[in-house]
């Protein structure tokens, strides 16, 4: 079975045709990359496999059944900025996660279940190299801290999906080397499918199990409208990375590491004022 299978879809905005006809058929496990030029349409065709937005002719479907109307807890999502909630703390934003997807009329879980959540909560934030910033709030975070963050939240609720929007795309290259390190560790453990939009293609290459570049055929201004975005290339990275089987290089706190035990890494905020 696949675990994204996308026919012959069509997004129209009005007069503009933004994709068109696009089918693809993603593996369960897979990391796919999605690049192309800007405004080809890869943030919408994310947006479509969320549910923010549906498709005007096509269909999606997730593990063989017609995508769900509203975005849930099967699918999760990290944007570049904001995708976390700054009156919470880390461990509050971690917690929310398995508070919505558990509890959505309520966004509260107790007794048992509670202090269950709350543990699983602190080994996912100790995972993501976040140890010892449970307490913090978002603006006390570097923004490799924030979207370490974001990806437990995402992950706290167990997406057989995760949907990335050029997350590591406002980092430094160094601290977007590590989180590449870590992106790849949840996604070696973790039972889902990524897909991830891109504007870099080494980042593509680095992280992916196969790309597939969008691009407007006839891009004349005068076209533009009428033809959307198809598939140009769609590449399998070799050699084969395969989800469950890779050797990563070590976790331990490393170089940019924001909690290492004797306080504070490259990417914590507090080294900028040291
Ligand atoms: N809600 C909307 N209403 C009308 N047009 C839209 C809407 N959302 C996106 N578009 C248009 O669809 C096209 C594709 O936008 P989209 O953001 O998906 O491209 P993109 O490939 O992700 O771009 P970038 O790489 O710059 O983020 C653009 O021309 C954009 O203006």
């Amino acid at each position: 079975m696949t675990a994204i299978s996308v026919r012959h879809l069509w997004k129209e905005y009005g007069e503009q045709i933004v994709l068109e006809d696009i089918s693809l058929e993603f593996a369960p496990r897979s990391f796919i990359a999605l690049v192309g030029p800007s405004g080809c349409g890869k943030t919408t065709f994310l947006r479509i496999l969320l549910s923010e937005e549906t498709a005007t002719r096509g269909e999606v479907l997730i593990e063989g059944q017609p995508i769900a109307r509203e975005p849930g807890a099967d699918r999760g999502v990290v944007f570049q900025r904001y995708s976390v909630f700054p009156h919470l703390t880390v461990l509050g934003n971690v917690l929310l996660s398995a508070e919505m997807a558990e509890a959505p009329l309520t966004g509260r879980l107790f007794g048992a279940r509670r202090r269950q959540a709350q543990d699983e909560a602190r080994a996912l934030i100790e995972e993501v190299g976040l140890k010892g910033a449970e307490d913090k709030y978002p603006a006390a975070l570097s923004g490799g801290m924030q979207q370490r963050l974001a990806l437990a939240q995402a992950i706290m609720r167990k997406p057989k999906i995760l949907l990335l929007d050029e997350p590591f795309g406002a980092l430094d290259p160094g601290i977007r080397a590590d989180i590449h390190q870590l992106m790849l560790k949840l996604w070696n453990t973790c039972e889902m499918t990524v897909v991830m939009v891109t504007h870099d293609l080494k980042e593509a290459f680095t992280l992916a199990t196969r790309i597939i570049a969008f691009e407007r055929r006839r891009n004349r201004p005068e076209e533009k409208a009428r033809y959307g975005a198809t598939i140009a290339k769609d590449i399998e990275v070799w050699p084969k990375r395969i989800a469950g089987q890779l050797k990563l290089k070590s976790t331990a706190p490393g170089r940019d590491d924001p909690a290492i035990p004797s306080g504070t890494g490259r990417d914590d905020p507090a080294l900028k004022t040291a």
